[in-house]
């Protein structure tokens, strides 16, 4: 899938804009502080319903400005044409797909954008958070029933947690109906992410063999987020004591994780900047892979400021990598390095949040 045209009101520095994308390789050069990220940014809050840069959705409206949108028109590969909209009117966010109103869920399904950027580097050396979120978006993608599963997940404990809270002495008829809710919510979600892992592994080690082979080969570890081997809802009976002196839930798919290790670098502290934010790359990469081959088309990939921090031979090995797929690729930096010329690139201009085609 591609996006044709994308259009920007009201959103970070940007006032107004439009632009006609190309199919192939786009690629954003512009100062710092021009509006480059904030393009990508826009284009993968279509795809995610939330920014990647931390802070709050309200942060994407221009100051000064009392709306915002973001639309685009997404070309798909057997020729469907898809219109989205995303905006935001006083306080009400509003979802649109070819002019009919409808849920964030339904629209960010129709659109698939890989994005790495600076932060992406979390994906290796940050929170557990971001890597579930890496997770649940490829499942969230695959598995039509994931989002109401992983609703009923919160739900339930959102109320376990304010049980926990409450002053009452622990009423085991309170518990259980959630504790049930939760393991059987958490089962499915953890079947599904173990899924998405296992597919996910073979184009892990293409793309870190592409990337590092240095690091030699790569191994992925999964934590479910409790005992492997015990059911959930009875471990959770049985930690009601310590969750309540904690004040929240301590157990269950929201605590899980992944990780990965090298043979040449088995902890992750034996990891330079640079290989982890190839590592992470290379994470992002196998995802667009992945995705493709479930699709059957690509999704937009997107990296924000590649080139820095990597060498020359990496930023060649990253560039055979790309050019090995089909998909439409957004690509920011303050100049266009060397390697990157190799894809053919349509060059945007970016200034004062204003795109203007050089090539
Ligand atoms: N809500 C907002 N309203 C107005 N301006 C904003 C808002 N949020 C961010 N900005 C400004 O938007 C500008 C563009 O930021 P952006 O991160 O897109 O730039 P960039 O071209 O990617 O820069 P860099 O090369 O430094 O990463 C910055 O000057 C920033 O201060």
């Amino acid at each position: 899938m591609r996006v044709a045209r994308l259009q920007l009101h009201g959103f970070r520095c940007i006032n107004e804009m439009s632009v006609d994308l190309h199919p192939g390789f786009n690629f954003l050069v512009g100062a710092n502080g021009a509006g480059k990220t904030s393009v990508l940014e826009a284009v993968f809050l279509l795809s995610h319903g939330r920014s990647f840069r931390s802070g709050a959705r309200e942060a994407l409206l221009r100051r000064e400005s009392t709306e915002l949108g973001v639309f685009s028109t997404i070309n798909h590969d057997d020729g469907r044409i898809a219109r989205l909209g995303l905006g935001r009117a006083g306080t009400r966010w509003e979802s649109r797909l070819d002019g009919q109103s409808v849920s964030l869920g339904q629209l960010i399904r129709e659109c698939a954008v890989v994005c790495f950027e600076p932060g992406s580097h979390d994906l290796i050396a940050g929170a557990a958070e971001g890597r579930r979120q890496f997770l649940d978006w490829g499942v969230f993608h695959v598995e039509q029933d994931f989002l109401p599963a992983w609703r009923r997940y919160q739900r339930a404990l959102k109320q376990r947690n304010s049980l926990l809270r409450s002053s009452a002495p622990l009423d085991e008829e309170l518990f259980s109906p959630w504790e049930l809710e939760l393991a059987r919510s958490g089962a499915a979600i953890d079947q599904w992410r173990k899924a998405y892992l296992d597919a996910l592994l073979p184009f892990l080690r293409e793309q870190s063999e592409r990337l590092l082979p240095e690091l030699g080969e790569v191994e992925l570890r999964y934590r479910q987020g409790w005992p492997e081997g015990e059911d959930l809802a009875s471990v959770l009976g049985s930690q009601r004591t310590r969750d309540q002196g904690r004040g929240h839930t301590g157990s269950g798919v929201h605590r899980a994780d992944w990780t990965l290790s090298f043979s040449h670098a088995p902890r992750r502290e034996h990891l330079s900047r640079g290989q982890e934010k190839l590592v992470a790359l290379a994470c992002v990469l196998a995802q667009a892979w992945l995705d493709a081959s479930r699709r059957g088309e690509w999704p937009i990939v997107c990296l924000d400021d590649l080139a820095s921090e990597l060498d020359e031979r990496h930023q060649a090995a990253v560039v055979d990598g790309l050019a090995a797929t089909k998909a439409q690729l957004l690509i920011t930096g303050t100049e266009l390095p060397q390697p990157l010329r190799r894809l053919g690139a349509h060059v945007f201009h970016v200034e004062q949040g204003q795109l203007t085609p050089l090539l």
